[in-house]
C-alpha cells in the first residue's frame, strides 16, 4: 500500500516536485551568500542609536534601516530626491556595495513561489508542496522498513551506492526533504487561508507626541536600548514634520519613537501566532539560519536524481511481475500456494510450483499471503513460500497475514508447508518464514514437512526441497526454476589456468569475454561491439549449463572494469555446472547473467581488511584485491591442500603484495607437514588480529560452510578478550560471509 502510493504518487508528481526542488535549492544559496557579504559578528555589542549615528555621518538623507535576516545592513536613503540603497557595515557607516535584488534571484523566487503563473502557479506550487509532504513521509516510513525499525535507518544499508542510489539517497535527503516540503505546505495552506491564519495588526499612530525639536538620532533612549542584531527595521520622520514618528520592527514587537524624546510609544509585541509562522518561514527559507539552508538545498538538488532512480525502480519492479495462467478460485483449489515478497523473486519460485503442481493435475490456488481467504474448503495442501525483509520482517505481500491469519479459527483440513527465502548474511536469515512457521504450529495446523529455507534464491537448493515434498505427495517434482527476465549474456572463454588435480581438488581460474550472439543482426553488429554488463567483483554470475537446467551461482574475481568476467571452479564429480565449465575449450562460449551480491563489499573506511577463505573462496577476495588502487591496508589468509598443486593466483598475489595492493598473505595448507587451516593460522595471529579489530577492521570471509563455521569460532576466541561480539561485528557490517 505506502509502496504503491509513494510510486503512483512520485510518477504522477515528479515533474512538479522537481521543479520545486531545484529552484528551492537555487533560492537556498541566497542566505549564505548574504551572510558572507555583510558584517555581522559582534552585532548584538553595539545598539541601533550607535548604529544610526555611523549611518548618519555618510548618510545625511537616510530614510530607512533594515536588517536582513542574514544580518546585513540596508541603507535606504534619497539624494536628490533620487531613491538609493546601500548595504552598509554598521560599525562603520561606511557602504560595501549597492544593493539591489538581482533579477535572477527574483525570477527564480517567483518561480519557487508560482512557476511565474499568479494564482494558479501558486496553487500548483502548494498542491506540490502537499504531495511532496507525502512522498516524503511515505518515503521515510518505507526505509523504516527496509532497514528494519526507525533506530536502524542511519545503519549501514545492504547494497553500495552505485546500485542503490535511491536508497542510499534518501537516507542523506529524507529529513531536509520532510522539512521544507511540510513547512512550504504549511505557508501555502496560510496564503490559501485554509488553516487559521495570523493576522498582524500593527499598532495605532500615537495620538499625541512631544512636538519638540528632534532630538540627535543616538540621543534616543529608546535606540540605545536596543542591540542592532535585534533590529529589522527602522523607518526615520518625515524631514521637518515635528508631529513624525521613528516607526520601529524589532525581532520582539513594534512600535514608534518620539523623535524629540526618545520614547517608545504604543509598542506591541508580537503575538504567538506570528511567532509560529515566522519560525516556519525561517525554517522554509533559511534565512537567518544560512547552514540550515544549504543542508536543505544539498537535500533538495538530490530530488531529481531520486525521481530517476525512483522510475527506474518502478520498472524494473514492473518487468519483474510474474503472472500465474491457470489459478484455480480459492473455493476450487485442491493446492494453496501464499507468497510473501518483497521485490517479487519469491513469485518466480512460487510459478514454478504452481506450474508444476498444475502439471500433474491438481487444481492450484496462488495469492499473496496478504490475500489469504478465510477458508480453502477444498484444499488438501497449502505451501507458503516467504522472503524475509528488513531485520527479520515480513515483506510487503504478507504484512497483514499475522493479523489475517488469526481468522482461522478452526484448524483446517490441509497440511501446511513453509518455505523461506533468505540471505545467510544477514543475521535474521529466514526469520520471517520461520515466525510464520511457528505460528501455524502454535495453532496445530498439520505440517506436511518441516520449514526449509533458500539461501540467496538457490535453484539447486529449491530443486532439491522440491525433490523432498514432491515423494511426501507421492509425486515427481522436478522444480527447475529459470529466473525471468535473465538478462543473459553470451560469454567467450578466452583464458583457463587449471590447478589441483594432484590433491583431488581440480580447479579451474575461468576468464570470459563478451561475445557476439550468432543471431545478431548486421546493424547490431556495427553499431556497438558486445559489452560485458555492469558488476563488481563479490557480485554472482548465473550460468545456464542447459537450457532445461536451474542456474549455478558463481562468485566473480574480477569488476566489469577489469574487461573480464573471471570465475574459480572447483569440479564436484557430479555437478552439472562445474563439469560442464571444466570441459569447456578456448573459444566456446557459455550464457551468464548478473546477480548483484551487494552486502558483500569491503568497506574502505573501514582502517583496514582481513580477507579470509579457502579453496574458490578466493574469488571474489582476489577481485578486492586486484581492484585495490589506493593501497588501502589488506590482508587475506587463504587456506588450500599443497602449495605445488592449488595455490590458487599464487603468481598475482606475489605481485600484489609487491605493489601494496596486498598489505600481508597468510596461507595454510592441509597437505604438507605443517597440516594447517586457515582458522589455525586466525588463531596463530591472535594479537594481531585483535590489534586490527579494536583498530575498526572489517572482516570479510568467503568459502564453504564448514570452513565458515570454523573461521566464525576461531573469531569469536581471538576478539573475546575485546569485550566485544562476533554479534556486534555483524550488526556493524564489519563480519561479513559470503558461505556456499
Ligand atoms: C533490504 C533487504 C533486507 C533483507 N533482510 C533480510 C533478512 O532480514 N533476513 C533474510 O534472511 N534475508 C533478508 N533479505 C534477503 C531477501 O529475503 C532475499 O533476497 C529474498 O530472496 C528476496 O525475495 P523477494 O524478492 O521475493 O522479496 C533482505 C533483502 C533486502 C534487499
Amino acid at each position: 500500500m505506502l509502496r504503491k502510493l509513494h510510486s503512483y504518487l512520485g510518477l504522477a508528481a515528479s515533474i512538479l516536485v522537481v521543479l520545486l526542488a531545484i529552484s528551492g535549492a537555487v533560492l537556498a544559496i541566497n542566505p549564505a551568500l548574504d551572510r558572507a557579504q555583510a558584517k555581522v559578528s559582534g552585532t548584538d555589542q553595539i545598539s541601533v542609536a550607535d548604529v544610526a549615528a555611523n549611518i548618519a555621518r555618510f548618510y545625511p538623507n537616510v530614510e530607512q534601516l533594515q536588517r536582513k535576516a542574514s544580518g546585513g545592513l540596508i541603507v535606504y536613503y534619497s539624494n536628490a530626491n533620487k531613491a538609493g540603497a546601500d548595504l552598509v557595515d554598521p560599525f562603520t557607516g561606511e557602504k560595501i556595495a549597492a544593493y539591489s535584488l538581482s533579477p535572477f534571484k527574483r525570477w527564480v523566487q517567483n518561480f519557487h513561489r508560482s512557476f511565474l503563473l499568479d494564482t494558479p502557479g501558486r496553487a500548483a506550487g502548494g498542491i506540490g508542496a502537499l504531495l511532496m509532504v507525502v512522498l516524503s513521509i511515505s518515503g521515510l516510513f518505507m526505509l523504516r522498513t527496509r532497514q528494519g525499525g526507525w533506530r536502524k535507518i542511519f545503519r549501514s544499508m545492504p547494497g553500495s551506492i552505485k546500485q542503490d542510489l535511491h536508497g542510499h539517497f534518501s537516507r542523506f535527503a529524507v529529513l531536509g526533504l520532510v522539512l521544507s516540503a511540510i513547512t512550504g505546505g504549511y505557508m501555502s495552506a496560510n496564503r490559501f487561508e485554509l488553516i487559521p491564519v495570523y493576522q498582524q495588526v500593527d499598532p495605532a499612530f500615537p495620538e499625541t507626541v512631544n512636538g519638540g525639536k528632534p532630538a540627535a538620532v543616538d540621543a534616543l533612549p529608546a535606540l540605545q536600548d536596543i542591540a542592532f542584531s535585534d533590529l529589522r527595521e527602522l523607518v526615520y520622520p518625515y524631514a521637518g514634520d515635528i508631529r513624525d514618528v521613528y516607526s520601529l520592527r524589532t525581532d520582539q514587537g513594534v512600535g514608534f519613537i518620539d523623535q524629540a524624546t526618545g520614547e517608545l510609544l504604543s509598542y506591541q509585541m508580537y503575538g504567538t501566532p506570528q511567532k509560529i509562522y515566522e519560525f516556519i518561514y525561517m525554517l522554509h527559507t533559511g534565512e537567518g539560519l544560512w547552514w540550515l539552508a544549504l543542508l536543505v538545498g544539498l537535500a533538495s538538488f538530490s530530488v531529481p536524481l531520486l525521481a530517476v532512480t525512483g522510475l527506474q525502480i518502478f520498472m524494473k519492479r514492473r518487468r519483474s511481475i510474474i503472472r500465474i495462467k491457470n489459478n484455480a478460485t480459492a473455493n476450487s483449489a485442491d493446492i494453496v500456494i501464499l507468497v510473501g515478497s518483497e521485490s517479487n523473486s519469491t513469485w518466480g519460485f512460487a510459478k514454478t510450483l504452481h506450474d508444476a503442481l498444475s502439471l500433474s493435475g491438481y487444481r492450484v490456488h496462488s495469492n499473496s499471503m496478504n490475500n489469504i481467504a478465510s477458508t480453502y474448503p477444498k484444499a488438501k495442501q497449502m505451501f507458503i513460500l516467504t522472503s524475509t525483509y528488513g531485520d527479520g520482517d515480513a515483506p510487503a505481500s504478507a504484512k497483514l497475514f499475522m493479523n489475517k491469519i488469526k481468522r482461522f479459527a478452526n484448524n483446517p483440513n490441509f497440511q501446511f508447508c513453509v518455505l523461506g527465502f533468505g540471505d545467510r548474511t544477514f543475521d535474521s536469515y529466514g526469520q520471517f518464514a520461520l515466525d510464520v512457521n511457528n505460528v501455524l504450529l502454535n495453532k496445530g495446523w498439520n505440517p506436511l514437512t518441516n520449514i526449509d529455507i533458500i539461501d540467496k534464491q538457490s535453484t539447486q537448493a529449491f530443486n532439491r526441497w522440491g525433490t523432498v515434498v514432491g515423494s511426501l505427495m507421492g509425486l515427481d517434482l522436478d522444480l527447475i526454476y529459470c529466473p525471468v527476465h535473465l538478462n543473459t549474456q553470451l560469454l567467450q572463454l578466452v583464458d583457463r589456468v587449471d590447478y589441483g588435480a594432484e590433491v583431488n581438488a581440480p580447479t579451474a581460474i575461468l576468464r570470459f569475454i563478451p561475445a557476439e550472439k550468432k543471431t545478431a543482426t548486421f546493424f547490431n553488429k556495427i553499431r556497438r561491439k558486445p559489452r560485458l554488463p555492469q558488476f563488481s567483483a563479490g557480485d554472482l554470475v548465473g550460468i545456464l549449463p542447459t537450457e532445461s537446467d536451474g542456474a549455478r551461482f558463481y562468485s566473480l574475481a574480477s569488476a566489469s572494469k577489469n574487461r573480464q568476467l573471471e570465475i574459480c571452479v572447483h569440479q564436484h564429480p557430479q555437478g552439472i555446472c562445474s563439469n560442464y565449465l571444466h570441459k569447456l575449450q578456448l573459444g566456446e562460449c557459455i550464457k551468464g547473467f548478473i546477480r548483484e551480491n551487494p552486502t558483500f563489499r569491503p568497506r574502505l573506511e573501514q582502517s583496514s581488511i582481513i580477507l579470509i577463505g579457502a579453496g574458490t573462496g578466493i574469488a571474489p577476495l582476489i577481485g578486492f584485491i586486484r581492484n585495490n588502487h589506493t593501497c588501502h591496508p589488506m590482508r587475506l589468509y587463504w587456506g588450500g591442500r599443497d602449495p605445488n598443486s592449488d595455490f590458487l593466483y599464487r603468481a598475482e598475489l606475489e605481485q600484489y603484495l609487491q605493489d601494496k595492493r596486498l598489505t600481508e598473505l597468510v596461507t595454510a595448507f592441509s597437505r604438507t607437514e605443517e597440516s594447517c587451516y586457515v582458522q589455525d593460522k586466525v588463531l596463530a595471529d591472535a594479537p594481531k588480529i585483535q590489534a586490527l579489530i579494536s583498530e575498526g577492521a572489517q572482516i570479510l570471509v568467503c568459502g564453504g560452510r564448514p570452513m565458515s563455521k570454523c573461521v566464525a569460532a576461531a573469531i569469536t576466541r581471538v576478539i573475546s578478550p575485546l569485550q566485544i561480539t562476533l554479534q556486534d561485528l555483524k550488526e556493524q557490517g564489519r563480519y561479513l560471509e559470503d558461505v556456499y
